[in-house]
């Protein structure tokens, strides 16, 4: 397939990207690197440096496309909470400018990164795509504005549409990894101080109603999550527009994932307390079962050691190309 992928310059979309190359299909890459690196996109793909609203409509009406992988976003839980018109405008009005695209095109095909946020604080664990989306920040409910916004599309111009509501993704794959100049993320901050980059880890919370009082994710190994979006594209059908959670199907807490990158590291990894983030939901656990009924996926990467020990080898790899700066 001919395809678009949108942030293909981050951490997700780029290896994606990577592993649709491997797959036989034709990549062109758009991202304005904000977050993401240039030196991310693979070397076999297209790249046009941009927004893609405003180049999308260029990008996808000078080639016949076979689909679009949406990736771009603003995607940072506090961040969120602090500036919504950051992720009104560059989540909601760009996604709405490309999905104008992809209909005035003709663009047959969508997989969007929506996200375990779109459901807030949950009920009950695993949680399942009917379960109630009742964001908890600005992150979440832009999302949910563009699924409910890519339901009407396929609904009325017959697009074939699927959104995968990723859980925590971590790990590296091909070389490609968490490379973000401001790092926030749980396991790559970790893995910074382990490497003496960073003095400590703040723990944020210690007074959630969990285990250990800390809060409790679902990582997904991220060479998974890219073979979900191979098979989404092959299973996404005209005029529908399906959900689906990807996860591993375990709950870490905090703390569980700072003493898994000590053991796998072989390192001690200072902590300091600090009080809860805002917009941070106590737990969030997947229940993948939809995407495994339906796609034929198969998660294989569960284990967290594993997770934790691909992101360490290409945390270390990386030498002077990290940008390790503290958010
Ligand atoms: N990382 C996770 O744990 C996680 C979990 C659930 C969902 N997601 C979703 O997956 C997607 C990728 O996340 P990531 O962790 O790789 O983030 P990232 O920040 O590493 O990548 C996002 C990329 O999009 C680019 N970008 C942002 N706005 C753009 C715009 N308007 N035009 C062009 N390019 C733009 C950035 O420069 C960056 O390269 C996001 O949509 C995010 O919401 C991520
Ligand atoms: O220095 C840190 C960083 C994070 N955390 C906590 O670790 C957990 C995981 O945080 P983080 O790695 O920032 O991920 P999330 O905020 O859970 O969000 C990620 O996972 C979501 C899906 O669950 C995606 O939608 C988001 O894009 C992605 O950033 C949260 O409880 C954080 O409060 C800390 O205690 N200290």
């Amino acid at each position: 397939m001919k395809l678009l992928v949108t942030g293909g310059a981050g951490y997700v979309g780029s290896v994606c990207a990577r592993v649709m190359i491997d797959a036989g299909h034709d990549v062109t890459v758009v991202d304005n690197l904000t977050t993401g690196n240039r030196d991310a996109v693979p070397e076999a793909a297209a790249f046009v440096e941009g927004d893609v609203g405003a180049l999308a409509p260029e990008i996808l009406g000078g080639g016949s496309f076979d689909g679009v992988l949406h990736f771009a976003a603003q995607s940072l839980v506090g961040e969120s909470v602090e500036q919504p018109e950051k992720y009104w405008q560059g989540n909601v009005v760009e996604s709405l400018k490309l999905l104008e695209a992809i209909r005035t095109t003709g663009t047959p095909r969508l997989v969007f990164s929506s996200t375990a946020a779109t459901y807030g604080e949950p009920d009950a664990v695993p949680i399942v795509e009917s379960s109630p989306t009742r964001p908890t920040n600005p992150y979440g409910a832009t999302k949910l504005a563009i699924d409910h916004a890519i339901t009407s599309y396929a609904n009325a111009h017959g697009l074939a549409a699927i959104s995968l509501r990723y859980f925590n993704v971590a790990g590296a794959h091909g070389g490609a990894g968490e490379n973000r100049r401001v790092e926030t993320h749980l396991i790559p901050i970790v893995l910074q101080a382990a490497m003496g980059h960073r003095e400590s880890v703040k723990i944020f919370g210690t007074d959630y109603h969990t285990d250990d009082g800390t809060a409790v994710r679902d990582y997904i190994h991220v060479y998974d999550l890219a073979r979900a979006h191979a098979l989404a594209l092959e299973a996404a059908i005209a005029g529908r527009h399906a959900i689906y959670n990807l996860g591993s199907g375990s709950g870490f807490s905090v703390r569980q994932v700072i003493e898994t990158c000590s053991e796998v590291t072989g390192l001690d990894i200072p902590v300091v307390y600090a009080p809860r983030r805002a917009g941070d939901p106590a737990v969030l656990i997947a229940s993948s079962d939809k995407a495994i009924g339906d796609l034929g996926w198969e998660p294989t990467n569960t284990a967290l050691p594993t997770i934790v020990a691909d992101a360490w080898e290409y945390t270390r790899a990386l030498g002077d190309r990290a940008h390790s700066a503290p958010a």
